[in-house]
């Protein structure tokens, strides 16, 4: 979690979903819903705006290939 929060700019933006941590900087300008949205969850865990926004995407695919890797539990305050 605190490695998250180095990522939050537009060239080197990491999230949280669903334990999953993602480099969300490749998919910004693809987002259906805006630069500016989906940085609203750079640099923490977006699961909750994710799902309050479209919980039917199945980002798990979209995003595949720029998973950086698992959310380590113990650091997740
Ligand atoms: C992190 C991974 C995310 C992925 C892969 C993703 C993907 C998508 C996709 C595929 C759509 C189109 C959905 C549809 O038309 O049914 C969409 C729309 C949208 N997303 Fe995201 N999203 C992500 C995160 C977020 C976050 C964190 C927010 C809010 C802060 C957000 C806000 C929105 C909004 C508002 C739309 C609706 C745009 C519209 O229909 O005009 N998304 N997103």
């Amino acid at each position: 979690m605190e490695e998250l929060k180095q990522h939050k700019a537009e060239n080197d933006a990491w999230t949280v979903l669903r334990g999953r941590v993602y480099n969300i900087s490749p998919y910004l300008r693809f987002h259906p819903g805006g630069i500016d949205m989906l940085m609203k969850g750079a640099g923490k865990d977006c699961t909750a705006l994710f799902n309050k926004y479209h919980p039917w995407v199945n980002a798990e695919f979209m995003l595949e290939k720029c998973q950086v890797g698992l959310l380590d539990v113990s650091s997740a305050k």
